[in-house]
């Protein structure tokens, strides 16, 4: 089944991704020179953000239901090899372009995706909390993430399918312990019933958009404290 266009890996959008910006004068130190305001946010860098995870998880049912608020029910179909779809989502009235590429969970298709890791600026890691094996294999996830990935890659850990209750594997708590472990966000999503799936995204968003305008002189967006305030603010048990 074709689910989305595909492209060569992203190279050229991403030439000017991070720079690192140095302050031309401190404070603090007798210079009363006023800090460098912080660079204005480029709205067309193109964030590479890649869902991965074991087959069947939900990766490309969250990404129909973030890119077009649907769940299509029915019957399985595998990705085959990888594509991504465009999405930009504004956070602190800025746009922020996020180049999301769905991945083949199967083992057959995994050469295939690592060479995607390398270029990626957020990984979105999902398993299914109906499935004990995805869970399990979330470490084995890891592991290949820092082995092919960038090191200051944004990772964020996501139990998906919370809407099937019933059938549980996996409690929310063993999740979060997994998640703090590897000093990763977490948060259950629900591509079904579209539970916290814009929040997963816009957490991600506004961390990237951060990184890429980070100032010495500013603090570091913090994107737990960020799901947290989220989770507060929410009037209802969405969260989590
Ligand atoms: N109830 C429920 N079903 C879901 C949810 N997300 C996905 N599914 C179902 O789970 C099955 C697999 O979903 P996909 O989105 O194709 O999974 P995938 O991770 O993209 O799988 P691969 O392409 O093989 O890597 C489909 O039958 C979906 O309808 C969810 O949040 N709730």
């Amino acid at each position: 089944m074709e689910r989305m266009e595909s492209m060569e890996p992203l190279s050229a959008f991403y030439t000017t991704a991070y720079p690192e910006i140095q302050p031309e004068s401190g404070y603090g130190s007798g210079d009363k020179t006023p800090p460098a305001p912080a660079p204005a946010y480029d709205q067309e860098l193109v964030h590479k953000t890649i869902l991965v995870g074991d087959s069947g998880v939900g990766k490309t049912s969250l990404l129909v239901q973030f890119d077009q608020g649907k769940f299509i029910p029915g019957s399985f179909s595998a990705t085959v090899g990888i594509g991504f779809t465009n999405k930009v989502v504004t956070v602190d009235n800025l746009k922020v372009k996020l180049q999301i590429w769905d991945t083949a969970g199967q083992e057959r298709f995994r050469s295939v995706t690592h060479a995607y890791y390398r270029d990626a600026h957020a990984l979105l890691l999902l398993y299914d909390i109906t499935s004990k094996s995805s869970f399990d294999n979330i470490r084995a996830w890891l592991t290949e993430i820092h082995e092919y990935a960038q090191s200051d890659v944004v990772i964020m850990l996501l139990g998906n399918k919370t809407d099937m209750a019933g059938e549980r594997a996996i409690r929310r708590e063993e999740g979060e312990r997994l998640a703090r472990e590897y000093s990763v966000p977490f948060m259950e999503t629900s591509a079904k019933t579209g539970v916290n799936v814009e929040l997963a995204f816009t957490a991600v968003a506004k961390d990237l958009k951060s990184r890429a305008i980070q100032h010495p002189t500013e603090p570091k967006f913090k994107i737990h404290e960020y799901i947290e305030a989220q989770k507060e603010k929410s009037s209802c048990c969405s969260f989590f």
